[in-house]
């Protein structure tokens, strides 16, 4: 069985002991004999742990950049995290104000911020580099950042920028400003024209992943932003790897609700996983509500869905409840997992598989895109001082 890394709801993650056979096990073991080995990586981890117990709230922490870096070699607590989270200038992250905080994620803080020289708003994902090393997911943390700036579709969020400072990694992309999560809690289930529009958008961004040899591994609605005219962005690649054809994984990794059998039983399991998630969103759009109740752990969950036979609501044409089925089965073998199945399915009659054409069609959704925050925009010299206490002491109110 794989290891477990499963995200139970909205931005909660639960991680469990680790067996071996997974992308983090061999990596975990990999970078901790290598520290064994290496007394100068020893020294630089502990100065990142003296660091984070010496830091005091929001007292602006000198960068290493201020110093010339032409110092060799480099500290560890930068070198580990390189090439993908590169020094940043000082002056460069000054041109950046906090409008305020977007999600508290399981790994690291979303803040909505604005860029003073472009004029444009970003999401920036701010995760301290002690809990990173602490649970042994640098690795992923790298492959999060590789494989978001291979992306380049219309519906998948993309990269804008990434960069580390003394005591956390930096992830920034453009700013959205509702994701499917918040619309479903609010309007509840969807017409079927819209959810017609959203699946056949996904279908194209899991076949272009999947194309690319990626498995996404968290497909939810809470990972789905929505543009400013209701079409979707896939984003949160934190627990996607690279698998290509062929080839299985065995890490059970996700959120509950949304992962397949083969994956809540340890595997083996490869991209067709990514299409049972997408059942289970489908389905939530359509009736409001989760085909399965959210359980406490893998195991139970892996029974519900093992036993549980979902009702489709009589008001459901019989194309979608077709879909669902097609979807949502059991069997990986018999699940729909190619473009051509959806292209021939009765419920995308007439839809047409190509991101341009999508992006014209209306979504029909009231959507109140006129965010006006609570928060005046805050100066934000330093992204590296204790972003804890600055969160903490934001109330739940300025929530975005
Ligand atoms: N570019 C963005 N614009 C607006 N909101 C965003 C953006 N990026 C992320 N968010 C919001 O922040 C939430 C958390 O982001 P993300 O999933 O990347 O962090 P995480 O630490 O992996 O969270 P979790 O582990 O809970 O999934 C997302 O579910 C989304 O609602």
């Amino acid at each position: 069985m794989g290891a477990v890394s499963c995200r139970q709801g909205q931005h909660t993650r639960v991680s469990a002991p680790q067996k071996g056979g997974n992308i983090q096990g061999p990596w975990a073991k990999g970078w901790k004999s290598f520290w064994c080995g290496m007394g100068t990586i020893r020294s630089g981890l502990e100065e990142l742990w003296v660091l984070q117990r010496h830091q005091e709230p929001l007292q602006p922490v000198p960068l290493p950049l201020e110093k010339p870096l032409s110092e060799w070699p480099v500290p560890q607590f930068i070198s580990l995290f390189l090439p993908e989270f590169p020094m940043r200038p000082v002056r460069g992250q000054q041109e950046l104000k906090i409008l305020g905080l977007v999600a508290k994620g399981s790994f690291g803080t979303v803040l909505k911020v604005l860029d003073c020289a472009q004029k444009a708003v970003f999401a920036v994902k701010v995760m301290p580099k002690i809990k990173v090393l602490q649970r042994d997911t640098l690795r992923q943390c790298k492959e999060e950042v590789s494989i978001q700036r291979q992306m380049n579709h219309p519906f998948v969020h993309s990269l804008g920028d990434s960069w580390q400072g003394r005591r956390h990694l930096f992830i920034m992309c453009n700013y959205c400003c509702m994701d499917l999560y918040s619309l479903w809690s609010a309007v509840g289930g969807f017409p079927e024209a819209s959810i017609r529009l959203f699946a056949a958008e996904l279908v194209l961004v899991l076949c272009y992943l999947h194309d690319l040899g990626i498995i996404h591994r968290d497909v939810k609605m809470e990972n789905i932003l929505l543009d400013e005219r209701g079409h979707l962005k896939l984003t949160d690649f934190g627990l996607s790897r690279r698998l290509s054809q062929g080839a299985r994984a065995y890490t059970i990794c996700g959120t509950l609700q949304y992962m397949a059998p083969e994956v809540l039983s340890g595997g083996p399991y490869n991209h067709t996983a990514d299409w049972w998630s997408l059942g289970v969103l489908l389905f939530s759009l359509t009736t409001g509500k989760f085909p399965v109740a959210a359980e406490r752990d893998h195991v139970t969950m892996l029974a519900s869905v093992t036993h549980c036979k979902s009702e489709m609501p009589a008001s459901i044409t019989q194309e979608l409840s077709l879909l669902l089925h097609e979807l949502l089965c059991q069997n990986p073998l018999h699940r729909l997992r190619y473009l051509h199945h959806f292209q021939v399915h009765p419920f995308f009659r007439g839809v047409p598989f190509d991101p341009e054409l999508l992006k014209k069609q209306p979504v029909n959704l009231v959507m109140d895109t006129q965010y006006t925050s609570g928060l005046e925009s805050v100066p934000f010299k330093d992204f590296d001082c204790d972003l804890e206490s600055w969160v903490h002491s934001i109330s739940a109110d300025s929530l975005l």
